[in-house]
């Protein structure tokens, strides 16, 4: 009787690898069809493979979104503070064209922090997950994922707050969704089709971040330095730098990579429509 199960159990890891499922679906597979012990092997991984995500990275997961020509494709960018998220983001779009691209940053949702003194305001974990509000932006990507537009939140950096008005932001064939935490949310991490992380040394991002931050965010010197230390570094060890796994792409440099070449003429094709091979 083990015997039986166990070659069952065999055929059908089998299966469910050959069609680009990772070892978790495998095993799910498996115990489905365990559990389901009339089911033909055909059955199971058919039933298997209509409820489960497929895996990002692989071709079958490419081919199924280069047919799938009216659902919007996600793609997540993430990479430490000062890694090049938004260079790169912006490289890509300059590339694909306005007409085909939206572009979001999980900044735009961080919770405002009106109720509290500034003092308070600025001492904040800006870096651990419960800072920003994750779920508006899944909700978000639900909405334009089904064709509906969004009102996404401006965040004011200089006042840690949400300034009053919104931006409006309609579907596209490619969203571009870039953020720090982006791959530490499980529920936002299922809804990304393509994740690239952008992978540069922590005192490269650190000099960067310093310069932005002075210029842009309206920061001191000193101020920058003991946020860095406080609350960045450990954030970034605890949960950005861990994230890294989940991601399909790896971009060591940013721009001029053979990396971003590669992400760049895969978004054309996708954008151009399926192959008239019929692949
Ligand atoms: N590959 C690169 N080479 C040189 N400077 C870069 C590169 N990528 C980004 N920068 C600079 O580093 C700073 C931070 O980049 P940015 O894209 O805003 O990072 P992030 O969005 O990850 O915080 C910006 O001033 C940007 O011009
Ligand atoms: O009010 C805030 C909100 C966020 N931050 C910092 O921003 C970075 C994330 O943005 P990047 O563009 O990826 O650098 C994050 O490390 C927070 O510390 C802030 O300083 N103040």
């Amino acid at each position: 009787m083990w015997r039986q199960r166990l070659a069952r159990a065999a055929a059908l890891a089998a299966s469910t690898t050959a069609a680009g499922l990772g070892i978790a679906h495998v095993l799910h597979a498996v115990l489905h069809a365990d559990e389901h012990p009339s089911e033909s092997t055909d059955a199971t991984l058919l039933s298997f493979k209509r409820s489960a995500p497929q895996r990002t990275g692989t071709e079958a997961h490419w081919d199924q979104l280069l047919h799938d020509v009216d659902r919007p494709v996600v793609v997540g960018i993430a990479g430490g503070t000062g890694s090049g998220k938004t260079t790169v983001a912006c490289a890509i779009a300059q590339r694909i064209g306005a007409e085909s691209l939206v572009h979001i940053s999980h900044d735009s949702y961080y919770r405002p922090l009106n109720h509290l003194p500034m003092q308070v305001r600025a001492r904040t974990n800006f870096d651990h997950p419960d800072a920003l509000e994750t779920s508006l932006l899944v909700e978000h990507l639900r909405q334009l994922k089904s064709g509906a537009p969004v009102s996404i939140p401006m965040y004011d950096f200089a006042t840690h707050s949400r300034c009053p008005s919104t931006t409006v932001v309609h579907p596209a064939r490619i969203i571009l969704v870039e953020g720090i935490l982006i791959y530490a949310n499980e529920e936002l991490r299922d809804m990304l089709d393509i994740k690239i992380f952008v992978d540069t040394d922590s005192d490269v991002r650190f000099i960067r971040r310093l310069k932005r931050d002075i210029s842009e965010r309206g920061r001191e010197v000193g101020a920058v330095i003991g946020q860095y230390l406080d609350t960045v570094r450990p954030m970034h060890n605890q949960f950005v730098e861990p994230s890294k796994r989940y991601a399909d792409v790896i971009i060591p440099t940013g721009l001029n990579s053979v990396a971003l070449e590669m992400v760049i003429a895969r978004l054309q094709h996708l954008c151009a429509g399926p192959a008239k091979s019929g692949r």
